[in-house]
This record gives structure tokens, C-alpha cells and sequence, in this order.
């Protein structure tokens, strides 16, 4: 299974603690980022995260370019909703592709929550 992880600056924390409440699952998993998620996750944890662009710099269409090639089972993308993101279109497209191709999406804690737990039963 492969997974992107991303988080903008204010919810950074939250992935991270997020991350380590379930290290030992995220660690049978392929995991991919953008760049400073993935430095900071790393930094926070032992798990091994490939990582892209940092997202304003074309990180997350970097991770979109993977679920168009069908090569991401899933998208953890902690987002700010209360601050304007100077990248926003590339936000937008990130989400959309995931809906175009049918890829689970997760843009709360709530929801990573049923994300991960769900794939790994469905891997099962
Ligand atoms: O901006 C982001 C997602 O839109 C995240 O990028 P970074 O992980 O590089 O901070």
C-alpha cells in the first residue's frame, strides 16, 4: 500500500502526533510526502517517507501526478482551512484528482482515522 502524507504549517503538529499514534501501521506502508511533512515526520518518527517538492514548490501536484499513474492507494492531506495558501489551485487540483480517480482522501484527523484503519482491513 502506498500513502501520501502532506500537511499544511498549522496542522503539521497534528499529523505528526497523528503519525506516531500509528507508527506501527504506517511503517507496513509505502509513504510518500511533500517536503517539509516529510522532514518533519521523519524527524518525529523511525518511518521512511520518499519525499516530493515541498507543496508550494509542486509537491502536491507531484503526489496528483501519482494517483493520475494509479501509483497511490490514499491520501492523508491535513489542510488549514482558516489560512489563504499561495498555492491554493494546486490544493484544489490535488483534491479533485483524487475524486476523479476514485482515491481516499482524508483532510481531518476524524477521517484519517477511518481512512487508514480502512485500508489496512480492506488489505487484509
Ligand atoms: O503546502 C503543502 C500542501 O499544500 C505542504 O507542503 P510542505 O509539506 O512542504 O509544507
Amino acid at each position: 500500500m502506498r500513502l501520501a502524507l502532506i500537511a499544511h504549517d498549522e496542522k503539521k503538529d497534528d499529523l505528526i502526533e497523528f503519525a506516531q499514534e500509528y507508527e506501527d501501521w504506517l511503517a507496513d506502508a509505502e509513504l510518500m510526502a511533500t517536503g517539509t511533512t516529510g522532514k518533519r515526520l521523519m524527524e518525529a518518527t523511525d518511518l521512511d517517507i520518499e519525499r516530493k517538492e515541498s507543496g508550494p514548490l509542486g509537491g502536491d501536484m507531484q503526489i496528483g501526478g501519482e494517483i493520475a499513474e494509479k501509483t497511490c492507494d490514499g491520501v492523508i492531506f491535513m489542510r488549514d482551512p482558516l489560512t489563504a495558501q499561495p498555492h491554493e489551485p494546486d490544493v484544489s487540483a490535488l483534491l479533485r484528482i483524487c475524486d476523479v480517480h476514485d482515491i481516499p482522501l482524508a483532510t481531518n484527523l476524524a477521517s484519517a482515522r477511518f481512512l487508514l484503519e480502512g485500508l489496512f482491513d480492506a488489505a487484509e
